[in-house]
């Protein structure tokens, strides 16, 4: 039965849009056929992994916005304006719908005044290990979107992960932190392996080790709700290989690196929203 699915349509089938629909499918909240997608033309990267999934793949917007009940928006930031642009131009269109737009620092103000004022919005950050149904996202609602739209965003991505709803003022640090963080650990995992393969270990035994440690780091922290200070002592046994571990890592700044980051990509979100896409 597909009949009582939302209809869902990504505008832009890039890597976040394909997470997505995927995790999506594998919660059983939409199948190939209820979702549509548009990409640019010269994507055909994305526009077959769209069809790969059974899902109708365009090179237009409009289209998309007239077959969905909730239409994704997943371009980049400066693509938002003329993605929404062509939905406000074109005169045959019913734009009374939900549109959630992942896009980075591009605002509710700006996504109300790039879609017809009939078009309800909601801006979420949410990253792509929603693709195996453990994503992290954030939500914040427009100031025409309904209970029921916080609803319908919440059930979709609680479907692939956490979802929470903050005041729009925390998200360009949440796209530093959640967003862009996955990138982060898989930096972290691959310099674990290295460090793990430089001191004999096999590659695939060393990603392997890598992956299921910081995945039971992660839980730890989540699951046991101790201080992450209190967890790391506990594996610090006295005059042990942790203690040498960690001590060079502070000496070569890896807690200033982390915190760094997080404030440069925080930076990087306040520019692209206070620069004006239209421009
Ligand atoms: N990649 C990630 O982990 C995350 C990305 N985001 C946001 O998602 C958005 C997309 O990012 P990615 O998927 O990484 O980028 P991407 O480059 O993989 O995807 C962008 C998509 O937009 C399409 N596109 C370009 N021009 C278009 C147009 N005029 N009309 C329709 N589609 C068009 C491209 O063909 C491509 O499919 C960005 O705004 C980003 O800030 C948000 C959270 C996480
Ligand atoms: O790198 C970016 O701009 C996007 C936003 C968060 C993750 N990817």
């Amino acid at each position: 039965m597909t009949s009582n699915l939302l209809k869902i349509g990504f505008i832009g089938g890039g890597k976040m849009a394909q997470a997505m629909a995927k995790g999506f499918i594998s919660a059983g909240l939409a199948k190939g056929e209820t979702m549509i997608s548009s990409c640019h033309p010269s994507d055909l990267a994305s526009a077959k992994a769209f069809k790969e999934l059974g899902a109708e793949s365009l090179f237009e917007n409009v289209p998309v916005v007239k077959k969905s009940d909730v239409i994704i928006v997943s371009v980049k930031p400066s693509v938002v304006p003329i993605a929404l642009g062509d939905i406000k131009k074109a005169a045959d269109v019913k734009a009374d719908k939900l549109f959630l737009s992942i896009a980075m620092g591009v605002t509710i103000k700006q996504l109300e005044q790039f879609l017809p004022s009939e078009s309800r919005v909601v801006r979420v950050m949410p990253n792509t290990p929603a693709l195996v149904r453990s994503g992290t996202s954030v939500f914040v609602t427009g100031s025409r979107a309904t209970e029921k739209d916080a609803e319908t965003t919440k059930k979709l991505l609680q479907a692939v992960g956490t979802c929470e709803q903050v005041p729009e003022g925390l998200l360009d640090a949440i796209t530093a932190l959640s967003g862009s963080g996955p990138a982060y650990i898989y930096v972290l995992i691959e310099a674990l392996a290295d460090g793990g393969v430089k001191m004999g270990l096999p590659r695939d035994l060393a990603y392997r080790l890598a992956s299921q440690t910081v995945l039971g780091a992660a839980q730890m922290v989540r699951d046991t709700n101790t201080h992450p200070g209190v967890l790391k002592d506990d594996v610090t046994s006295p005059a042990g290989s942790t203690a040498a571990g960690l001590h060079f890592l502070e000496q070569k700044g890896f807690r200033a690196a982390v915190i760094g980051a997080i404030e440069a990509a925080t930076q990087r979100c306040r520019e692209v929203a206070q620069s004006d896409p239209t421009k």
